[in-house]
């Protein structure tokens, strides 16, 4: 099904002979049906800034499921403020409609946005797979004049020698149709208002009309501006860059929070402190670095070089080594009572970020991991999971956890949720009559257990 079939002939951008302001006209008015490969926290809201920009656009997807809930104007992820009623709007007026039946959207569309996973395999290699099936897809409706943009984040080069190949491996050839690299510089919980322009949009083509056709279509999207790099390369590389930065940056602060200790200081304050001055922005220490994005960018960056890079690898193993500190801590506050070995832990937040149910490459899992090759029982809450990722964890209810003896607790992700926690349930009266505390590690500076017997280490302050 395709929203909106223009009554009229389609247009293609790419070598068109109609001026740019035609074409922007054509666009606006729905005759370049849009197709969006991948219905996902990024791909959803985008199809939608396009579909009620356009008025033309199917949004395709594997999942049997979340099309079936997305062509019925029901949105499966609701942690996106704004979605659902765009979403419900949209369909309703027939400017969205969504479908499983990728080459028959890929036949009508003559813009194709490809927005599916890109991560990394257990050898830390790039994994591009679903990339490439969704290229064969458009490959199968490719027609002069189209354009393609990626608008995953990739490894450099990828366009040219992953993409470009797919899609001339059938009837097209280089120069008949489009492709640019149009990195999504959204994330999660605000994904409509990025899109719409909290940020300048980047594009860059594997050649010159390429780069032109991107460029018209995404101001039409973007209240921002829209940047031009010189090829698909370039802009393949400011996404990865931004990320690294932000993976280096933060491995900084994680660095400095395991210090604590040595320096006697404590290191949120100091950085808050330090962050004054305009040339200083460190970012803030927890309990590890998860999510597709940032843990898996240094490793895009990584795989297409063969020199040393010795700031990014260091980055990335200073935040992989955050969970196996939360533990070490745990452990050492543990070991005045008890060993860890038969000991109950609660770990709360299991998802990568507050707010956003997604666990690839979540702290939680790794810690939960350790905890289990140290004996100890694990406990896990999450509420806003369905269910847990595979984890040697026992998934509690919020509302039940308190009722479980536990012996220490660490939070790894700061849901908002948690916030009404009774952390005194958690303490146990003595025989003596004394009320004791149980040891909690707060890997995210969210707990005030001040008024608890519990002995508290927080990332980056330390012992209280
Ligand atoms: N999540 C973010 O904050 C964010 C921000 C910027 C960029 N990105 C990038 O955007 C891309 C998608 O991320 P996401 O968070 O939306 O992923 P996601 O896992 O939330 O959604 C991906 C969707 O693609 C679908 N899919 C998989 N293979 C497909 C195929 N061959 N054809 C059609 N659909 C297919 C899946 O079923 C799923 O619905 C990734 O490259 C990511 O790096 C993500
Ligand atoms: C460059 C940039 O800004 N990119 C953002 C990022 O968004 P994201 O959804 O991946 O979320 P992050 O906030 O990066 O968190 C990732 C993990 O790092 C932990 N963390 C974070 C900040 C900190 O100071 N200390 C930490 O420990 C946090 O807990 C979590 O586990 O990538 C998206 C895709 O590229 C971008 O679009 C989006 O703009």
């Amino acid at each position: 099904m395709t929203a909106n079939a223009p009554a009229t002939e389609t247009v293609g951008l790419y070598g068109a002979d109609a001026s740019p302001d035609e074409q922007r006209a054509a666009f606006r008015e729905g005759r370049v049906p849009v197709a969006v490969y991948g219905m996902g926290k990024i791909g959803l809201p985008l199809s939608l800034v396009y579909g009620e920009t356009t008025g033309a656009v199917t949004g395709v997807d594997i999942d049997p499921g979340r099309v079936a809930a997305l062509a019925d104007g029901t949105n499966p992820l609701d942690h996106e403020p704004g979605v659902s009623a765009l979403l419900s709007e949209l369909v309703a007026e027939d400017r969205f409609a969504c479908t499983t039946d990728g080459e028959a959207a890929a036949s009508t569309a003559r813009v194709h946005v490809i927005v599916v996973p890109t991560v990394i395999d257990a050898d830390d290699d790039p994994d591009l797979s679903s990339l490439e099936a969704a290229a064969e897809t458009v490959r199968s409706g490719l027609d002069p004049g189209d354009a393609v943009f990626v608008e995953s984040t990739v490894p450099p080069g990828t366009c040219e020698d992953v993409i470009e190949p797919v899609l001339t491996a059938g009837e097209r050839s280089p120069g008949e149709f489009g492709l640019a690299h149009t990195p999504e510089r959204t994330a999660s919980g605000r994904a409509l208002r990025d899109i719409r322009g909290s940020y300048p949009k980047i594009v860059g083509g594997v050649d010159g009309e390429s780069g032109r056709v991107a460029a018209l279509v995404y101001d039409e999207l973007t209240d921002n501006e829209v940047i031009r790099t010189s090829d698909a390369r370039t802009a393949e590389c400011v996404k990865l860059f931004e990320g690294v930065y932000r993976d280096v940056n933060i491995a900084l602060a994680n660095e400095l929070a395991t210090l604590t200790d040595a320096f006697g200081v404590d290191v949120i304050d100091t950085i808050e402190a330090a962050n004054t001055q305009p040339y200083c922005d460190i970012l803030t220490p927890g309990a590890g670095v998860g999510g597709h994005c940032i843990p898996y960018y240094s490793h895009f960056l990584l795989d297409a070089i063969t020199d040393p890079a010795p700031m990014i690898e260091t980055g990335r193993s200073v935040n992989e080594r955050m969970p196996g500190f939360v533990v070490e801590t745990l452990v050492d506050g543990l070991s005045t009572d008890r060993s860890v070995e038969g000991a109950t832990v609660a770990l709360f937040g299991v998802a990568y970020r507050a707010g956003v149910p997604e666990t690839r490459a979540s702290p939680a899992i790794d810690v939960a991991h350790r905890l289990d090759r140290l004996g100890a029982t694990v406990l896990a809450v999450d509420p806003i999971l369905d269910e847990l990722p595979e984890m040697p964890a026992e998934d509690v209810a919020l509302d039940e956890i308190t009722d479980r003896d536990v012996d220490a607790a660490a939070l790894i992700t700061a849901h908002e949720e948690f916030g009404d926690v009774d952390w005194h349930a958690f303490e146990r009266e003595g025989s003596d009559g004394i009320r004791r505390g149980i040891t909690v590690v707060d890997g995210r500076q969210a707990l005030d257990l001040s008024e608890t017997a519990h002995t508290v280490y927080t990332v980056g302050r330390g012992w209280h």
